[in-house]
């Protein structure tokens, strides 16, 4: 727009902005504000911008030769050569929004009439005096303007500037015009077209400035620039290798992780520095001798020295296979193995609370009973650590001898099954295995283990193991020292019923306690059922140990209900008879 052009009259004029305004003297009527309009013209061939103050004893017109925006001040020059005049002019009428610019000391001004003077006297260019009325400052000699023919009109005191009333020149001062609100926007001041006199609008100049930048700023700039450059690659390529390091040390973790997976491998000597000459023992098995042992300060273990007479050492093989491969909270970690001559051994976590048959109690024995919640949380433990063998592998393993002495503890009681001598992989969707030999723990080998007759073997003769121990625990006592040894598997579950439906008594004060009891002992009962196909699966027996909504249990139907008229020795009779049918040969 025009008013962000930077207007002159020509290359020495005065620049014109806000608040003066350029207009063209034939068009004076575009004036906004008058007092403040400049327009060009041609003095002896010269561009001059000229201004008409409107005074109260009309216009005056005045050259401009300067315009202080700073300060609010403009120059004038009087064409005619005549200031004094229009000075006394000035000084008798009101020319708002101007004023003389002031000074701090009053000086004083003498005036002379000469018009008695010819005109030809009238010529400044040769010190002569140029108009009918002469003004100086008293302090000038009158010879210098040869004024001995002029009369002395009178003398004033004014506080202004005004030394140069002789060279036609006058300082003026104009009143300082309200832009702040357009400066706080950021934009600029000009007098509102159509508006009231004095009223201003904003407006912007987005034009840009030319801004010619000292060579050092520029050569600086560049420098910085490009040492800033330099640094972000420098630091971009510090990066790169940083994270190809952190990339290398996260895959020697993860190899160095993914080995510590695999049990690792000892020799004999080995293990006789890790057992410290196989200085203690923690137990003995059917299979060998356990001793504690550490590894490094942190780590303690428990090798198992397997008896060196077990012929090909099948069951070695087969426990390092599939204890290799397994990895749950409710398992025993393998840590490594011995095949070193005829030495064989295992080697585990060490678990200082040793296997769960040194915690079955009875109830009423409370120096040494682990109380119901400890016991059913451990029977929970042992019941996941079933589901991750049955359903959490790749193959379904099927343990084949869970029970007490094959559950260890660690410092918080958290079961882990251990011993996996007997485990046998399956095939994924095969829930039917071939036994060439029936083996496992007398008292919680599933029926059909021993005989044919009582169905296939399957993941379930794992259930009805674990069903005989959560009945232990529950019964506070060890199944095979409940009778002879003919009758422990019939005598014992019934016992139970009897104590589900409160014939046998077991002091448990707590409704809470009875309540885990119950639950246990109903649970326990429906794993050992006789035919496999009636056993929850190991999926169930989580969710029933974990249900605490117990009215869902129902008590399974007891498979002595039709003998219940008869005497124990009758029961023991039949149970043997059961007992004694045939064993099939696969
Ligand atoms: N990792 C272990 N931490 C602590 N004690 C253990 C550990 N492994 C075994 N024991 C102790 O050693 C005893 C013997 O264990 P082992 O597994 O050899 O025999 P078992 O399970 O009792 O019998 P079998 O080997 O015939 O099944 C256990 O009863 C237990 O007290």
């Amino acid at each position: 727009i025009d008013e962000c052009k930077e207007l002159s009259c020509g290359q020495d004029e005065p620049i014109i902005r806000f608040p003066f305004q350029l207009v063209n003297e034939s068009s004076q009527d575009q004036c906004l504000y008058p007092e403040f309009c400049l327009y060009c013209t041609t003095i002896h061939g010269y561009n001059e911008t000229m201004v008409s103050l409107p005074t109260t004893s009309g216009p005056i017109k005045f050259l401009v030769e300067k315009i202080d925006y700073e300060s609010n001040q403009i120059l004038v020059w009087d064409p005619e050569k005549c200031m004094a005049t229009k000075f006394l002019k000035l000084t008798t009428s009101s020319f708002l929004p101007y004023r003389f610019s002031p000074v701090s000391e009053t000086t004083e001004y003498s005036f002379f009439d000469c018009s008695s003077l010819s005109s030809s006297k009238y010529d400044q260019s040769q010190n002569r005096i140029t108009c009918p009325i002469y003004g100086s400052n008293s302090n000038h000699s009158v010879f210098t303007w040869n004024l001995a023919s002029c009369i002395k009109m009178f003398d004033i005191n004014l506080p202004i500037m005004a030394p140069d009333l002789t060279n036609n020149l006058l300082d003026l001062s104009w009143l300082e015009q309200n832009c702040t609100v357009c400066e706080a926007k950021g934009m600029e001041c000009k007098w509102k077209n159509n508006g009231t006199k004095g009223e201003t609008e904003c407006f912007g100049c987005y034009k840009k400035r030319k801004t010619i930048l000292p060579k050092s700023l520029i050569y600086s700039a560049t420098g910085s620039i490009l040492l800033g450059l330099i640094l972000i690659a420098l630091f971009k390529i510090f990066l790169y290798f940083r994270k190809k390091e952190e990339d290398q040390i996260r895959v020697d973790k993860f190899l160095e992780d993914y080995r510590a997976q695999k049990p690792a491998r000892f020799s004999y000597a080995d293990l006789k520095r890790i057992t410290n000459g196989f200085k203690e023992k923690l137990g003995e098995g059917a299979h060998g001798t356990v001793f504690k042992g550490k590894l490094s300060t942190e780590i303690l273990v428990a090798v198992k020295m397997l008896n060196g007479t077990q012929g090909e050492g099948k069951e070695f093989i087969n426990e390092v296979g599939i204890m290799g491969k397994i990895h749950h909270i409710n398992v025993v970690r393998l840590i490594g193995f011995c095949a070193d001559g005829i030495h064989r051994a295992l080697v585990y976590n060490l678990f200082s609370n040793g296997s769960l048959q040194s915690f079955i109690f009875s109830p009423d024995n409370k120096d040494h009973f682990l109380g119901w919640e400890k016991l059913q949380q451990i029977g929970i433990g042992i019941a996941k650590g079933i589901e991750y063998l049955h359903q959490g592998c790749n193959h379904p393993i099927i343990h084949f001898d869970i029970n007490p002495h094959n559950v260890l503890l660690d410092d918080s009681f958290t079961p882990k099954i251990s011993d996996f001598g007997l485990a046998k992989l399956c095939s994924k969707n095969l829930s039917v295995v071939s036994m060439t030999a029936a083996k496992g723990t007398f008292g919680y080998m599933a029926p059909e283990v021993l005989s044919r007759n009582f169905g296939n073997v399957s993941l379930k003769s794992d259930i009805y193991s674990y069903g005989m121990l959560l009945l232990e625990m529950v019964g506070g006592r060890k199944n095979i020292e409940t009778s002879s040894a003919e009758n422990f598997n019939v005598l014992y579950p019934e016992w139970i019923h009897n104590l589900l439906e409160g014939d046998v008594h077991i002091h448990i004060e707590n409704e809470v306690d009875f309540k885990i009891a119950k639950k246990l002992a109903i649970v326990g009962l429906w794993c050992i059922q006789w035919q496999p196909i009636n056993r929850p699966s190991i999926k169930a027996v989580v969710q029933m140990l974990e249900t605490r909504d117990d009215s869902q249990l129902i008590v399974p139907p007891n498979p002595f209900q039709s003998t219940t008229s008869m005497t124990t020795n009758e029961k023991t009779t039949l149970a043997r008879r059961t007992f004694q049918m045939e064993i099939i040969q696969e």
